[in-house]
């Protein structure tokens, strides 16, 4: 299978997947999120893989969806590239969670809004001491989707999710370490290593056992999943028909502060 937008790699039962459109931050369009489906389900349906990498090449793990695709549509449809997205990318979360092997995101450098979602719905995070988060849906005018909502306030709690949502900070490395949201800071050029030695002893794991206990696990707290991505689907179109959002849309390109009329 060959793909533009991803990099698949394999070295004996471990893949990565690494996120590759460097010069737009690994923003989400759709042929990323499609292309991230199909090497999911691949990883999903190869007995030899046991552990998945999921990683971004150059400055950022995910900067979230593609703020330049959202652009061409503003005006007379824009909700219309954000509808198109969600499908592919609600299947993406899906196929993390669904993957009987442990999925392990390496986080190389920012995240920021579907590129949150993304590394909070994978099993376990690793991330360089360098790596900047931000909610960033609020700050565009729209309204976090991809699960955002349910995995931040698992992982974080309420009112670190409110902090988010609400003021939109930019957290470093040992704030996301400290609210729960990554399970280990290295040294950039430690990650590699790092990354390579868990996904490793994943390898060496009982496979099956894994399986099962994740899927005890989606069951007990992720029953929810699905509803959850249907609410946020409806809420993120609503706030992409919104003036704020055109405005949010503008600013960020034009690299200026947005001026909200909350319309
Ligand atoms: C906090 C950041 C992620 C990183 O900050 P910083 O390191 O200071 O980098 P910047 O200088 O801001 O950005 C570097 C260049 O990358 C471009 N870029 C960054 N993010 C995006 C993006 N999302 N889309 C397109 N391009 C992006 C940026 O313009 C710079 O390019 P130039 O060098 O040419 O100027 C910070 O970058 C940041 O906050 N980014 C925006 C985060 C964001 O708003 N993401 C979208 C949120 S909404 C979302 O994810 C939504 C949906 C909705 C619908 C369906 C599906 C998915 O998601």
């Amino acid at each position: 299978m060959s793909f533009k937008d991803i990099l698949f790699t394999r070295q004996d039962a471990v893949a990565t997947i690494t996120m590759n459109r460097p010069a737009n931050f690994n923003a989400l369009n759709l042929s990323l999120s499609e292309e991230l489906n199909a090497a999911l389900e691949m990883c999903g349906r190869d007995h030899e893989i046991r552990v998945v990498v999921l990683t971004g090449s150059g400055k950022a793990f995910c900067s979230g969806g593609d703020i330049k695709y959202f652009e061409q549509f503003a005006g007379s449809q824009p909700d219309e590239p954000v509808y198109r997205l969600l499908d592919p990318l609600h299947r993406v979360v899906l196929n993390i969670r669904q993957m009987p092997k442990p999925v392990l995101a390496s986080i190389n450098g920012a995240v920021g809004g579907a590129g949150m979602s993304l590394a909070l719905s994978c099993d376990l995070r690793i991330c360089s001491s360098q790596v900047k988060f931000k909610q960033a849906y609020t700050s565009l005018g729209l309204a976090p989707d991809v699960g955002w909502c349910l995995w931040t306030g698992l992982l974080a709690g309420f009112s670190k999710a409110c902090e988010m949502i609400f003021l939109d900070p930019v957290y470093d490395a040992g704030q996301a370490m400290a609210m729960n949201l990554v399970h280990k800071v290295v040294e950039p050029e430690a990650l590699a290593e790092e990354t390579r030695q868990w996904a490793e002893r994943l390898a060496a794991g009982a496979t099956r056992s894994y399986a099962v206990a994740k899927a005890g696990l989606n069951h007990a707290l992720l029953t929810l999943l699905e509803r959850q991505l249907e609410v946020e689907r409806q809420g993120v179109l609503e706030a992409a028909r919104s003036g704020d959002y055109q405005e949010g849309l503008s600013a960020f390109l034009a690299k200026r502060k947005p001026a909200f009329k909350g319309v």
